[in-house]
């Protein structure tokens, strides 16, 4: 077989899983898509797959004009990965379009259109209309609901972060600055450490020693806001894969950590035993939980609309029809884990959603709901926190356009609820 075309083949199996089956690649990847590469193939489908999600509005919009009507999905996957692979990845013109017409030729269904493939990838060397054709939009059902909450301008921002490939972030068990001397890091203003070109994250120094774990700068505020004292004893009620947990157990906090699913839970264990933290594990409903404590974190399941950097499947594997019952589920945890919650103790309440709904409103009505609750705005006013980012009920609003001239971060939400004393 020619070299690059198992990878290739393989990355088109995803996309097509994404695109026609709204399968999300971690799925796809789970049931062993790539399981028969190579470890180079394998991280070249991936990449290929990724590339080619970020720029799919894109690379629709620069084949339009070569094409008299829309072909079948699967050759327009097959241009897409094409047309991205050439003008945003700068391969070799030549090579791709060989190997997308072997891809062609290979498929029942496009094989009888591995003619256009050729003609079309032939006539889409051409960085200006490349240029020309702009940034990616995300698709309406997710972009609709983004302008109506922050605009136009603003959305398009995100969308320019959002298509480029996040930098990596860690967050140090003990010490930052002596991670970001270790890894060649910045310490960034709100104590992670953030890389630009890590390479293989498991050669980093410090990985085999557990100094550090990645989590995005966004995902390492609500621990920080929560801040438990050496000692006290802290509920985090949707633990899975653990970034949170251990930011907690590395502040010296007694930590239970619940979540519903225990293969999930298996990778909290795995991460607690690499960084040499301890924290008590449970699998259940996190709204079936009846200890109490004086410090609860919440970071509820969401659309994961914030992680779209790391994520650009979600878009085209999802279409919002699923967020009604995520919100729900968000609502009944957030009752009981306010009725969990000692007087005076105080619970963070987190999504890494870019969605109001998931957030603001979320926090907004538990403050109707619940008399004896106020919001925290002062926790939030962390170093590397611009006041303006607090929200009107008292929350924190992250968006991925926030940091943009030193890589961005994720979209998130969170809000520290205090009970009465
Ligand atoms: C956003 S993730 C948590 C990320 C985690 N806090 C971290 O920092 O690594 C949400 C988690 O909620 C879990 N979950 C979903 N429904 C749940 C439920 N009813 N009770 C407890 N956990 C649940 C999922 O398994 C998932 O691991």
């Amino acid at each position: 077989m020619k070299p690059g075309l198992p990878a290739r083949r393989a990355a088109l199996y995803l996309l097509t899983g994404v695109t026609e089956h709204n399968r999300l690649m971690s799925e796809l990847i789970g049931g062993g898509a790539l399981e028969k590469l190579e470890p180079a193939d394998r991280a070249r489908a991936q990449r290929l797959a990724v590339a080619a999600l970020r720029h799919l509005d894109r690379a629709d919009r620069m084949l339009k004009p070569f094409l008299r009507k829309p072909p079948p999905l699967a050759v327009q996957n097959i241009l897409r990965l094409g047309v991205v692979e050439i003008c945003g990845e700068g391969a070799a013109s030549h090579a791709v379009v060989d190997a997308c017409v072997d891809l062609a030729a290979q498929g029942k269904h496009t094989a009888s259109l591995k003619g256009l493939v050729n003609a079309v990838l032939r006539k889409a060397d051409q960085p200006a209309l490349w240029e020309k054709a702009g940034q990616s939009r995300l698709p309406d059902w997710l972009r609709d609901p983004l302008i109506a909450a922050y605009g136009k301008d603003r959305v398009a921002r995100m969308e320019q972060v959002t298509a480029s490939a996040p930098p990596l972030d860690l967050t140090a068990r003990k010490d930052a600055q002596a991670v970001a001397e270790a890894t060649g890091g910045t310490l960034l203003p709100t104590g992670s450490v953030r890389l630009t070109d890590p390479g293989q994250v498991s050669r980093l120094p410090g990985y085999d020693t557990g100094d550090w774990w990645v989590q995005d700068a966004a995902a390492a505020l609500p621990a920080r806001i929560l801040a438990p004292a050496n000692g006290e004893s802290v509920i985090d009620l949707c633990a899975a894969p653990g970034g949170k947990t251990l930011q907690l157990a590395a502040a010296g906090a007694t930590v239970l950590a619940v979540d519903a699913s225990e293969t999930r839970l298996a990778r909290v264990s795995e991460n607690l035993a690499r960084t040499g933290l301890t924290a008590e594990l449970q699998t259940g409903d996190a709204r079936e939980v009846t200890q109490t404590a004086s410090a609860i974190l919440l970071d509820a399941p969401c659309s994961a609309t914030g992680t779209l950097r790391r994520h650009p499947d979600l878009p085209y594997a999802k279409d919002g029809s699923e967020f009604a019952a995520l919100i729900d589920l968000q609502t009944q945890m957030l009752d009981h884990a306010i009725s969990l919650l000692k007087p005076g103790g105080r619970l963070v309440f987190c999504t890494c959603s870019l969605l109001p709904d998931e957030g603001e409103v979320q926090v907004e009505e538990a403050l109707i709901r619940h008399k004896d609750i106020s919001a925290d705005s002062e926790a939030l006013k962390l170093p590397g926190i611009d006041p303006a980012w607090i929200t009107s009920e008292g929350g924190l609003r992250l968006t991925p356009d926030q940091q943009a001239g030193i890589g961005g971060w994720d979209g998130f939400y969170m809000a520290c609820l205090r009970k009465a004393g």
